[in-house]
């Protein structure tokens, strides 16, 4: 129960909302329902369970060491469990394939659901939902930058295989827990310098994903996503499931298309994007996260672009078609702090977005009122959105403002120290 300063200064900001028609219990009634997806591989540098002699491949980089990294599936359960104490509602765990949880020496075209069986008692135990992505890469058969694409059908097999099979984990998890899971397939494949065929790539690897997603699968249960990149470290040149590659392809296969902060070009936004996707595909991924210069993945802070995400979600009744998912890896700070801090700002820039006062500035917009358009817009942003934010967390359960910090030190003190 929030306390009765929390209340106070609640209702007197509620008043001040209310003055434009916003009702504010409504608004938190709807935030409390909106899933967040909290990525896995934040928590242990996008290491996993199964390869875990194999370095990071991909174009991907995590830099950092601070201690702590969970080593176990216990101990990623654990440091999520923290998290999620400490981030208002409920909400889903995003896993990659090799973060299975399993006693066997399993390669990744022979993935099963039992692999994954212990994450789904977790979660049904946490009340979580659960995604899932099958992981091509950091592995043997990725190690020349192609997969899905690769011109040796072997080495594609292997990968439509695995494709395959992280479907099959995705529909498992969704018909266990009653909540549809999300597969999302992203592979690393491109070129460091100017290739000679941009096409056929492409075409291998449209071959390769109408094999992938053959398989008839209960919507309910599972959906799959394709998430596209501009390019990444080694693959600077050329990338095969380029943002076109997938937008066609998730129109015409009625795939939902993922939309990676980090993967276009650094003056691009992701927000500008969502109303004209929302006309015409099956729906939207998000992968919120932060680019700074490059596909840098940091921390997602509240800034203009994650303010715009949330606004743009709800000014457009988006929510229903797109899925939130984050994605950021940052090893330089505690990782349990680092989850905490880019879920609870995604929840924020939502919490604002849904305290705005949309059809008053739709109606200016419509009448060509421009002036009160930019002043409204602006006069909202210092509205006393924080007494609300307050009154969320206390309502949920989990500590105001500053205060989870302190819960972050001593798990850290208590439990992520002795981890080395
Ligand atoms: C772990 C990766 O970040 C993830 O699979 C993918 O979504 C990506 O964004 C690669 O850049
Ligand atoms: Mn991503």
């Amino acid at each position: 129960m929030p306390s009765n300063e929390t209340t106070k200064q609640y209702e007197a900001a509620k008043a001040l909302y209310a003055a434009h028609g916003i009702d504010v219990d409504a608004a938190l009634k709807k935030l409390s329902e909106i899933k967040i997806s909290m990525h896995c591989w934040q928590g242990d540098d996008v290491r996993g369970f199964l390869n875990r002699d194999q370095d990071l491949t991909g174009g991907i980089a995590v830099t950092g060491n601070y201690p702590g990294a969970a080593r176990t599936p216990d101990e990623l359960r654990a440091d999520l469990e923290k998290a999620f104490s400490l981030i208002p509602g409920k909400h889903k765990v995003n896993l990659h394939a090799i973060y299975a949880d399993t006693d066997e020496k399993v390669d990744l075209d022979a993935i099963e659901p039992r692999h994954y069986e212990r994450w789904v008692e977790w979660a049904k135990a946490q009340g979580l939902g659960l995604d899932f992505n099958p992981t091509c890469f950091s592995h043997e058969n990725s190690k020349d930058g192609f997969t899905l694409s690769h011109a040796d059908p072997k080495v594609r097999d292997f990968w439509i295989e695995h494709c395959k099979r992280s479907r099959r984990v995705g529909a498992y998890f969704g018909e266990q827990l009653g909540q549809t899971c999300v597969t999302n397939v992203w592979v690393p494949d491109g070129f460091k310098d100017n290739p000679v065929d941009r096409l056929a790539p492409r075409k291998r690897l449209k071959d390769a994903l109408d094999e992938v997603f053959a398989e008839e699968l209960n919507p309910a249960h599972n959906l799959d996503a394709v998430e596209s990149k501009v390019f990444g470290l080694g693959a600077e040149a050329y990338t095969v499931g380029s943002h076109e590659f997938y937008m066609g392809y998730g129109l015409q296969n009625n795939k939902l298309i993922c939309l990676d902060a980090g993967h276009f070009h650094p003056t691009e936004v992701i927000s500008g994007k969502l109303s004209s996707l929302s006309l015409f595909a099956e729906g939207m991924l998000l992968h919120v996260s932060r680019p700074v210069r490059w596909d840098s993945d940091h921390v997602v802070i509240l800034d203009d672009e994650l303010f715009e995400i949330g606004k743009e979600l709800v000014r457009g009744d988006l929510l229903g078609k797109t899925h939130i998912g984050l994605d950021f890896f940052d090893a330089s700070i505690n990782r349990v702090a680092a989850w905490v801090i880019g879920t609870r700002n995604t929840i924020k820039a939502l919490l604002q977005a849904l305290l705005e006062p949309t059809d008053l500035l739709r109606k200016a917009e419509l009448a060509g009122d421009y002036t009160s358009r930019l002043a409204l817009t602006e006069e909202f942003k210092t509205y006393p959105f924080g007494a609300i934010w307050d009154y969320y967390c206390e309502s949920q359960g989990v500590p105001v403002r500053e205060r989870w910090l302190e819960e972050v030190k001593s798990y850290e003190r208590d439990v992520l120290a002795a981890r080395g």
